[in-house]
């Protein structure tokens, strides 16, 4: 490992370890980053066909913009990070986890049953201590399209037409036909994200969730309390990330984090500003 990857991982240890000696202690605050990313651009959204619970993989294009993400979060503080059981979430977090400068290896974690779990077993403390569990959940899944699955959109949109379509696709309670609503989808993700990540936020753990345009739409439902109406218009491009700050019980949303060629407008609070220009400042003097 090179110096700077040597400092670079050193230095993320100390801001991620729960250890209270580690040296950087202005980041142990009560203050966690959440980082909401939807996955790169699928095969079928390139077909532009209702992909649902069909497990399909990302495009090129969908690699490209995953590791884009991952080099606009990778002086962010990460922890562990959460996907769905669907492929194009997990190779989204793959690909943007090796973007991350403190170059951690992301391992999926196997507890489907006792011997997955015994035979997935890290038997080196150190080992663990360079990775990053990524927990894959079901719940996180995108919505079930039911009867559109397949179906272009275009195409379902001429033979139902527009305002049908929409009402399938963005409303809260509308179901597509023996398909799930967003209310459906968000009683199953809202519920897991309540009962398993948030939990790690309060620990003080940074996470992202790497999941689906609806399971999403419906967690930031739940972040940002919006309403039925106000979901509606709530659109999420592939592989931008978002990132919010988890304190004191409540989530502030802060924007996405700038490409590497774009300004963008985004608020670091003092605390990662702080453990950026750090983390940056110890890269460039190791080069
Ligand atoms: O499942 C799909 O088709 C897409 O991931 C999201 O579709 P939507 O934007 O039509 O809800």
């Amino acid at each position: 490992m090179t110096g700077t990857a040597n400092h670079c991982s050193a230095l993320c240890d100390t801001l991620t370890s729960s250890t209270p000696t580690d040296s950087y202690e202005p980041f142990r605050t009560n203050e966690s980053t959440l980082i909401i990313v939807r996955h790169g651009e699928s095969m079928w959204n390139e077909k532009n066909l209702f992909t649902g619970c069909v497990d399909v993989p990302l495009t090129k294009k969908g690699v490209e913009e995953a590791i884009e993400a991952g080099k606009r979060l990778s002086t962010m503080p990460l922890d562990i990070v959460y996907t769905s059981a669907l492929v194009r979430s997990q190779m989204t977090a793959m690909l943007t986890l090796t973007q991350h400068c403190c170059q951690k290896v992301p391992i999926i974690i196997h507890k489907e049953n006792e011997e997955a779990e015994i035979w997935s077993q890290i038997y080196s403390e150190d080992t663990k201590n360079q990775s990053i569990p990524v927990v894959k959940a079901w719940q996180l899944n995108e919505r079930m399209y039911g009867d559109l699955q397949g179906l272009n959109k275009q195409e379902t949109a001429e033979v139902f037409g527009k305002e049908q379509v929409l009402r399938w696709r963005r409303t809260y309670e509308v179901r597509p036909p023996n398909g799930e609503s967003l209310e459906m989808c968000l009683q199953r993700a809202v519920t897991y994200f309540k009962e398993n990540i948030e939990p790690q936020l309060m620990a003080g753990k940074h996470v992202m969730v790497v999941a689906h345009a609806n399971s999403l739409r419906s967690i930031i439902m739940y972040l940002d309390n919006l309403s039925p109406q106000e979901v509606i218009n709530l659109e999420l491009s592939t592989g931008v990330p978002m990132l919010y700050i988890y304190k004191d019980g409540k989530f502030i949303r802060r924007g996405s984090p700038p490409g590497t060629k774009e300004a963008g407008v985004y608020a670091y609070t003092w605390n990662l500003a702080l453990y950026k220009d750090l983390m940056l400042q110890r890269m460039l003097t190791k080069l």
